[in-house]
């Protein structure tokens, strides 16, 4: 039916967008889901604790805000939503019934992306609605881009980094330990030389995909350090169960049966490990891992490569 509707700019990336309405009015809800829900997924609040849990627990791509609410009223919510990581990157468009400069003052500085008035046209709402959004999923695909690798999918080196500074403040925090396992694919030169480069892309594909299966908790992390180097994070692990993993990750590996034919490990691709644990410090940060996770990597292909070597 929308489609009919002269004006209309095209959806948003041919996306649904997952839209929270906040209003003390549940009439004003009603006439917002009915402009919308053709084209989005739309979803209520009535007051701002309400909508700041939704936040929390399932951010959506889009807020729409009314401004007068009692309790907490738009702007503390849009202020809170944008101190929070988790939600700072969430458009807020603001509905207000007030021609007041001031409080829209007030607005852009709680962070707002737009305002639309009250009461609402149905076609500036969506073509606003999905101008932001278009903006927003633009904005999702760049930092998925920026945070994974290219060639294999997964968490790439910058990911990593940050992760692991993460990692390492919340295992001090928690005394707990932080282990660390590198993985290097072994003869990855002689791989390429003998089967070509585009089979050892295929392989690297492979590979990433062996290692991130054996990723089973939510904070654990297996990113691409490095041309054929892989590098697993996992929190709150001790240095037996990061040796469990890394047997896991080598068996995985060999199950692929990857045809390696100028190894002289196996017929196969495999893989050196080197893996380390430790117990975060003040005034450390997570280069010690990973130079005792390295030295461990360096044994792995000094004593004969294939093997998983730790400390
Ligand atoms: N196909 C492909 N090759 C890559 C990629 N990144 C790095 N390489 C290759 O990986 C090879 C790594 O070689 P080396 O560092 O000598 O190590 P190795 O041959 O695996 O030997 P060991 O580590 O001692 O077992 C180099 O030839 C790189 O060109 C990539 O994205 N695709």
């Amino acid at each position: 039916m929308n489609q009919d509707i002269p004006g209309l700019a095209r959806p948003a990336a041919g996306r649904r967008g997952r839209i929270l309405v906040v209003d003390d009015q549940p009439a004003n809800i009603v006439v917002a889901h009915q402009i919308l829900r053709e084209r989005h997924d739309v979803f209520m609040a009535t007051n701002g604790e309400q909508a700041l849990e939704f936040c929390r627990a399932t951010p959506p791509d889009m807020l729409l805000l009314d401004v007068e609410m009692p309790g907490l009223n738009g702007m503390d919510v849009c202020r809170r939503l944008k101190q929070d990581p988790a939600t700072h990157d969430i458009p807020v468009i603001f509905v207000t019934g007030l021609q007041n400069p001031q409080q829209e003052l007030e607005c852009w500085e709680a962070g707002a992306a737009d305002f639309v008035s009250k009461p609402v046209t149905p076609i500036t709402l969506l073509n606003r609605v999905n101008a932001h959004l278009t903006l927003k999923f633009q904005a999702d695909q760049l930092r998925v881009l920026a945070y994974h690798d290219g060639l294999t999918g997964i968490a790439n080196r910058r990911n990593f980094d940050e992760r692991l500074d993460k990692a390492w403040r919340h295992c001090q925090r928690a005394r707990s330990t932080l282990a660390l396992i590198l993985s290097d694919v072994d003869l990855f030169k002689k791989y390429n030389d003998s089967c070509g480069h585009h089979a050892g892309d295929e392989c690297l594909r492979q590979v990433a995909s062996a290692i991130q299966d054996q990723m089973r908790r939510p904070y654990d992390l297996a990113a691409r350090y490095g041309g054929e180097e892989f590098v697993c994070l996992l929190p709150e692990t001790t240095l037996a169960g990061a040796v469990t993993v890394a047997i896991k990750i080598d068996a995985a590996v060999r199950a692929l049966h990857i045809q390696h034919p100028a190894s002289s490990v196996d017929v196969c691709v495999t893989l050196s490990q080197g893996v380390a644990v430790i117990e975060p410090d003040a005034g450390e940060d997570g280069e010690r891992l990973l130079r005792l996770a390295d030295d461990q990597l360096y044994l792995a292909k000094r004593t004969g490569r294939g093997r998983v070597c730790a400390v």
